[in-house]
């Protein structure tokens, strides 16, 4: 048997399709809704991230899927089974907490083997499931301590073992890596990451780091204000925010304000504008239609600079930090604009020198939504 077979046989291999549809939730007494308005749909076997700052209405979004909270609005399904309405115990989802929530006087074992007996498993297929779990963990022989004699990472992975031994159809964790110091945050991300693909769960994860949702998601949900603002691949909510606020999030921006001149014939994956901006004229990409005149921000990454004797654009240099493997540069440019720079240590100006700088048209994104 193969190793995705045998991870899969382990935890009962159930792909699932969520859906949510129209869902609204408005605690009593809370000044606004926890979750506005939000539509969202996985495919089978897929990693998303639920991405947002404190507060977005992620973690009320999981509490709905996991039934803990009950939407005002709208329906969750799962593949075309409605479950909006049926208790936790009834929705056959795992789910793993920031806080573990293991129990503490039971041996790992049997933190496995309670869920399991709860549901009327027999005793070989408890055993045959909780050894095949728990190798897939790594934590076999752990097997009989208590959760107080384990480390943080290795609680977090029995917590991820107690939710997959009960074979959910879908797996959902809230923050679970944010009590682990930042080393074991990165491993764990790749555990969790690999764990996940050869089990083929569907899986939807809370954070709000956005590295952490890069590195793990197929797709990410940028959520902001109980909205879902952008739902795509990491590379797109990246390179091709949708809005002003979602550039903001992820990483660090340059927004520059403008109006759009006209098409050029400039090649490149996507049309390229150009925009009338106070650096003058730039070259911006977009994937839509875009009318002469209109309104838009043009945001490129600091990394997406680059000095050169020979660049169009001219500044001053204002401020230069020394990051370790980069320089993080501020320049004050033309008609007030200031943006930020990021070089290797060997392209350093220092503060105060003048700079030419140059960009490609493919790394300058347009966006159209107002902010
Ligand atoms: N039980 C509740 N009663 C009243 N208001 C609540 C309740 N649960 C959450 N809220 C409010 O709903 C909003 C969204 O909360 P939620 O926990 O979903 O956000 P979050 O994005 O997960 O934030 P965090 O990362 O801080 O956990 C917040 O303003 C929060 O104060």
């Amino acid at each position: 048997m193969s190793e995705a077979t045998h991870a899969r046989a382990a935890t009962g291999r159930r792909t699932t399709r969520v859906s949510l549809d129209g869902l609204r939730k408005h605690f009593d007494n809370a000044p606004a809704p926890a979750i506005a308005h939000l539509d969202l749909q996985t495919e089978e076997g897929e990693f998303i991230s639920l991405l947002g700052p404190s507060g977005c209405g992620k973690t009320t979004t999981l509490r709905c899927v996991a039934g803990f909270e009950f939407p005002d609005e709208g329906r969750v399904r799962l593949n075309d089974e409605d479950i909006t309405d049926l208790p936790p115990e009834k929705r056959d989802i795992g789910m793993v907490f920031q806080n573990y929530a293991l129990f503490p006087h039971l041996t790992v074992w049997r933190n496995l083997a309670f869920g399991l007996e709860m549901r009327g498993i027999g005793k070989a297929e408890c055993r045959r499931r909780i050894d095949d779990v728990l190798a897939m963990v790594q934590l076999t022989a752990l097997a009989e301590r208590y959760p107080r004699q384990l480390s943080g990472g290795q609680q977090q992975r029995v917590a991820l073992a107690r939710a997959l031994v009960i074979e959910p159809r879908l797996l959902l964790l809230d923050e679970p890596l944010a009590n682990l110091d930042a080393v074991l945050r990165e491993d764990m991300r790749v555990f969790i990451r690999e764990l996940q693909k050869r089990v083929g769960i569907t899986t939807l994860y809370v954070t709000h780091d956005q590295s952490e949702a890069m590195v793990m998601s197929d797709r990410v949900a940028v959520m902001l204000g109980g909205k879902l603002l952008q739902f795509d691949v990491p590379e797109a909510i990246y390179m091709r925010p949708r809005s002003v606020e979602v550039a903001r999030f992820i990483g660090r921006s340059n927004l520059i304000e403008g109006s759009v001149e006209g098409l050029t014939d400039e090649p490149g994956p996507y049309p390229t504008y150009r925009v009338s901006t106070a650096l003058g004229s730039v070259p911006a990409s977009h994937d839509q239609p875009l009318a002469t005149g209109q309104p838009v921000h043009v945001t490129i990454r600091p990394e997406a600079i680059r000095f050169r004797n020979d660049g169009p654009y001219a500044g001053r240099v204002q401020s230069a930090y020394f990051l370790g493997s980069t320089v993080e540069h501020t320049v004050q440019c033309a008609g007030g604009q200031g943006l930020l720079v990021q070089t290797s240590p060997g392209r350093r100006l220092d503060a105060g020198a003048q700079a030419a700088f140059a960009f490609d048209p493919g790394h300058a994104w347009i966006i159209s939504a107002a902010p």
